[in-house]
């Protein structure tokens, strides 16, 4: 597959905050992936530096062969913000009649419209519209150009889930038609529906990227909860992908919060290990936890690859 976009080594720095750290990324046509990471991870710094809105500190982007700010290559994207904002006193059909006017080969309001949900909507002013309704709206103008590559950032923020499932659809559809999305979100579920590969950012760095499948199973983590008086010993036990200690410390208990990938397997070495322990209880992690285990993860075995001797069972359970 030849590649639409491509990030190589870049970075870019606002102040201290080194907001994407050295990513290197291609992104192949007719490929769906999404972005998934924490707040502040620097996915929407990365969806800046692909539409042109930011040039990168150091490395180079460039999109469809081209520097992302050459008007040639933004001709074949387009892109939804996070935050939606459109001139409230014109009408939905009169914004996308301007929005595609923007492009050589426009989609017809109409037909945008009928695939986006908007028709009912089409002589409604943009400021009388709902939240949902506007996202919806903003949403689909990221296609009236016929776009390439799509870029879209948190598209269903605050939508209910009917609406997701709407624009999920359409977004479905217009990459069947041929158009490339990346995605950005905070929803594994997003993520799941619209990505066939998935990157995970943290910190500014890519620390995963692979199938969506080995990306969910990466993620599937469990959180077991307990009380002990031994907690280094606990977090040291196989499986502990993470382990931290929350609430005040008792003398003779601590309540400990573990995640792993597998609980039931967890539980059979706690209990062969002899190790008192209390109130346990296990779920599902959010992702969120999910992508902190990541994080950690990475952390970890950056930390040990570059320090020797490896840390100890107390430095692993403290931090
Ligand atoms: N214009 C800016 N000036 C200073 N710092 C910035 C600026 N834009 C982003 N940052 C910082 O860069 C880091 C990455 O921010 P970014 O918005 O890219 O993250 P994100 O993954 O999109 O987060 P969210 O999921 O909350 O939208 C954050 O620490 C943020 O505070």
């Amino acid at each position: 597959m030849t590649a639409l976009a491509q990030l190589d080594h870049a970075s870019r720095r606002f102040g201290d905050v080194l907001a994407v750290d050295d990513v290197t990324l291609e992104i192949e046509a007719g490929s769906m992936l999404g972005l998934l990471g924490p707040n502040g991870a620097g996915k929407t710094t990365l969806i800046s530096l692909l539409n042109g809105l930011r040039r990168p500190t150091s490395g180079s982007v460039t999109l469809l062969g081209r520097s992302p700010q050459d008007v040639r290559s933004r001709q074949s994207l387009g892109s939804t913000p996070q935050e939606t904002a459109l001139p409230p006193t014109l009408r939905v059909g009169e914004v996308i009649d301007f929005v595609g006017k923007h492009f050589e080969q426009p989609m017809r309001t109409e037909a945008l419209a009928e695939e986006f949900g908007l028709t009912p909507l089409l002589k409604r002013q943009a400021g009388a519209l709902s939240g949902g309704q506007k996202r919806r709206l903003s949403v689909a103008l990221a296609f009236v150009g016929r776009p390439k590559l799509v870029l879209l950032d948190e598209p269903t923020t605050g939508l209910d889930i009917d609406g997701r499932h709407t624009l999920w659809q359409a977004v479905r559809r217009q990459h069947e038609a041929g158009a490339t999305v990346v995605v950005t979100s905070h929803y594994l579920e997003e993520i799941e529906a619209l990505a066939e590969r998935v990157v995970v950012m943290a910190g500014g760095r890519v620390i995963a990227d692979d199938t969506l499948q080995a990306i969910v199973g990466k993620v599937g983590v469990r959180q077991i909860r307990l009380r002990t008086p031994e907690p280094s010993a606990v977090g040291a036990l196989p499986g502990v992908a993470r382990a931290e200690t929350v609430g005040a410390d008792s003398a003779d208990a601590a309540e400990l919060l573990l995640y792993t990938a597998d609980s039931d397997q967890l539980i059979r070495e706690l209990v062969g290990s002899g190790i008192r322990f209390a109130d346990l209880a296990v779920r599902g992690a959010t992702l969120e936890e999910a992508f902190l285990t990541l994080t950690e993860s990475d952390r970890a075995h950056s930390n040990r690859a570059a320090a020797s001797p490896a840390p100890t069972e107390t430095e692993e359970v403290a931090r």
